[in-house]
């Protein structure tokens, strides 16, 4: 009889990656095993080039491992193909990035309602999931503003409102408070504490910031393309 194997929310399960470089290959991940895992944030630490972005697109379906094994809910998204992916990335999973990808020219009422929209949603449905949102990152007063006239901290609240609006069971962010002074890091972190409380959901950040780290559930630290104990 074979034992049954766990099902956890996200496994990475000794991941590879490489990169052609000329006629070289690049081996960036270098058998990566991690797990995440619902109501918790999990944050990845290492330095600049240790692997913590290729990492991260391989967990979201933006990119497969050229060996190993990524499992979302107990589905193989090293086996998937394209239009598979962009159905389980459109659905379940929200991505924050660096730059805060917010339409200029939209509000942050409109930027958040857009990524429903985008998501399928129901109309029914757009306002009050806007408003929660918004009221989550706490940005009740300023939910007519449009990004120019927001703080840097403000726009990533507004992302953070915007990637979690279709209700994503995972959130992706990759170095969200890099461009943010250490008070603003510091609130979007316990903001990324009450998402994780409120909705239920994983996420998981990488950030090279050491003040962030005692905030995380669990700290996985990469190096050189290895996850070492943090
Ligand atoms: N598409 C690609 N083609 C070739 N090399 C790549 C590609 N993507 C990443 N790399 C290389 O892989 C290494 C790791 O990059 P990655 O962006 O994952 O690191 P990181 O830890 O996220 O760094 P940073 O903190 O600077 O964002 C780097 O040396 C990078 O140049």
């Amino acid at each position: 009889m074979t034992a049954e194997r766990e099902v956890r929310f996200l496994e990475v399960r000794n991941a590879r990656k490489s990169f052609a470089s000329g006629n070289r290959q690049i081996e960036v991940l270098k058998g990566i095993e991690l797990t995440v895992d619902s109501g918790k944030l999990t944050m990845l630490r290492g330095r600049s080039g240790s692997g913590k972005t290729t990492l991260l697109n391989l967990m979201g379906g933006l990119d497969r491992p050229t060996a190993g094994e990524v499992w979302f809910r107990n589905r193989p998204l090293h086996q998937w193909g394209d239009k598979q992916l962009t159905v389980v990335r459109r659905r379940e999973i929200g991505f924050i990035f660096q730059s805060f990808a917010l339409l200029p020219l939209l509000t942050a009422w409109e930027n958040v309602q857009l990524s429903l929209r985008m998501a399928g949603i129901p109309r029914t449905d757009w306002q009050a999931r806007t408003e929660k949102c918004l009221d989550l990152v706490g940005l009740t007063k300023r939910m007519f503003h449009r990004p120019l006239e927001l703080s840097g901290g403000e726009q990533q609240r507004v992302a953070i409102a915007k990637a979690i609006a279709h209700r994503p069971l995972l959130l992706l962010a990759d170095e969200p408070t890099a461009e943010l002074d250490s008070r603003m890091a510091a609130h979007i972190i316990s903001v990324f504490k009450d998402v994780v409380e409120a909705e239920g959901i994983a996420i998981c950040m990488t950030t090279h910031d050491t003040a962030l780290w005692g905030a995380a559930d669990v700290v996985y630290q990469m190096v050189d393309g290895r996850i070492v104990p943090a």
